[in-house]
């Protein structure tokens, strides 16, 4: 497996910069998840690393050689999309198969069908193995394409909300097996999701992308626990950080003009009065929809909380968050 290095990477299309000067290394053996909104340039980045496009300005390494002008044959990276591409006249078996039967590798046949058997258990699709790709629903024929990328061994793995497709069940099952792929073999992972729960758990590190810009990177908890800015800090928490006027608890540091605070940091049963809008049993969360002094916020409570919509409860902020007008967090002293 191999470092990425990219130096500098302006990509444009017309007059929209998808990419701004991002610069970013992906160590050896790391598992970087990309996040950001809809349109950030996630995508973009991704296709840049894998050669499927060029970039207007910057550098790529991959393994410390330069292969901004590489194929993506080349840069021997194994990329998984949301959107399945697989062979449809050809069976599971053959689709998997095929990576590993280019002549370049020369793989004895029962190597290939060892390699095969593997992944296809890992992904749970061997009573498959024999269909044609075409008869398949869409979750399995999603898990037959990050099946082509495992058999493989590349530089890298590139992977585009793979597990977007899948039913929660196999996607938790499947976030479990690329990490232990990342732990055990030491692969490295270049991965895109929304998913906040596979960022947290399968993330190395994270890197925020705001605008076509890197505005963070760094392992997931230090992005959850100390973000530059209110984007950053949006990015990862279920329920989101509530971000609030800065004095709506009361004095707040100079410049600051928002707080922000995550469901752990406000602290029930002391404080002011908020009242109760909504009780929301999740099952593995209950959460809490309170008004305070007209502001909406939301935190989560005990599974077998008492409180019912209507009732009064007491808050106060706990170790907040500030942030400025632009959004730029305030370190307090
Ligand atoms: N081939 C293209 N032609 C023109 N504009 C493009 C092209 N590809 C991407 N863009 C634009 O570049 C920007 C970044 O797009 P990109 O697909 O990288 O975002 P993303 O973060 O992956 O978004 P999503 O989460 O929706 O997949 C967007 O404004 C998009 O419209």
């Amino acid at each position: 497996m191999a470092e990425i290095t990219l130096s500098g990477i302006t990509k444009r299309f017309g007059p929209i910069t998808a990419l701004d000067d991002v610069s970013l290394t992906v160590p050896d053996g790391a598992f970087v998840v990309l996040l950001g909104p809809t349109g950030a340039g996630k995508t973009t980045l991704l296709r840049l690393v894998s050669g499927l496009d060029q970039p207007d300005a910057g550098r790529v390494q991959i393994g410390g050689q330069d292969v901004s002008t590489a194929t993506p044959a080349q840069r021997n990276v194994a990329m998984v999309f949301q959107q399945y591409s697989l062979y449809p006249h050809l069976t599971v078996r053959q689709n998997l198969e095929f990576p590993l039967k280019s002549p370049l590798l020369r793989l004895p046949p029962e190597q290939i069908a060892r390699k095969v058997g593997e992944v296809a258990e890992v992904l749970q699709i061997t009573h498959k193995l024999d269909n044609k790709a075409t008869a398949l629903s869409g979750g399995e024929m999603q898990r037959v394409s990050i099946g082509r990328a495992l058999v493989r061994n590349p530089a890298a793995y590139l992977m585009d909300e793979p597990l977007s497709s899948l039913d929660a069940k196999l996607r938790a099952d499947l976030r479990i097996e690329l990490k232990r792929i990342q732990h055990d073999m030491g692969a490295t992972f270049l991965y895109v999701t929304h998913d906040q729960i596979e960022a947290m758990t399968m993330a190395t590190h994270v890197g925020v992308l705001d605008h076509g810009r890197l505005v963070q990177f760094g392992p997931p908890r230090q992005i959850y626990e100390d973000p530059v800015s209110i984007h950053a800090a949006s990015r990862l928490g279920q329920p989101r950080i509530n971000i609030l006027p800065a004095t709506l608890f009361g004095p707040a540091p100079a410049g600051a003009a928002h707080i922000g605070l995550r469901p752990e940091q406000i602290r029930q049963g002391e404080g002011e009065d908020s009242f109760v809008r909504r009780v929301e049993h999740l099952g593995d969360q209950t959460r809490l929809h309170l008004s305070f002094h007209n502001h909406d916020l939301i935190t989560v409570t005990d599974a077998h909380t008492g409180l019912k919509s209507g009732d009064i409860v007491r808050i106060r902020p706990e170790k907040p968050l500030y942030f400025d007008a632009s959004g730029a967090r305030i370190h307090q002293e």
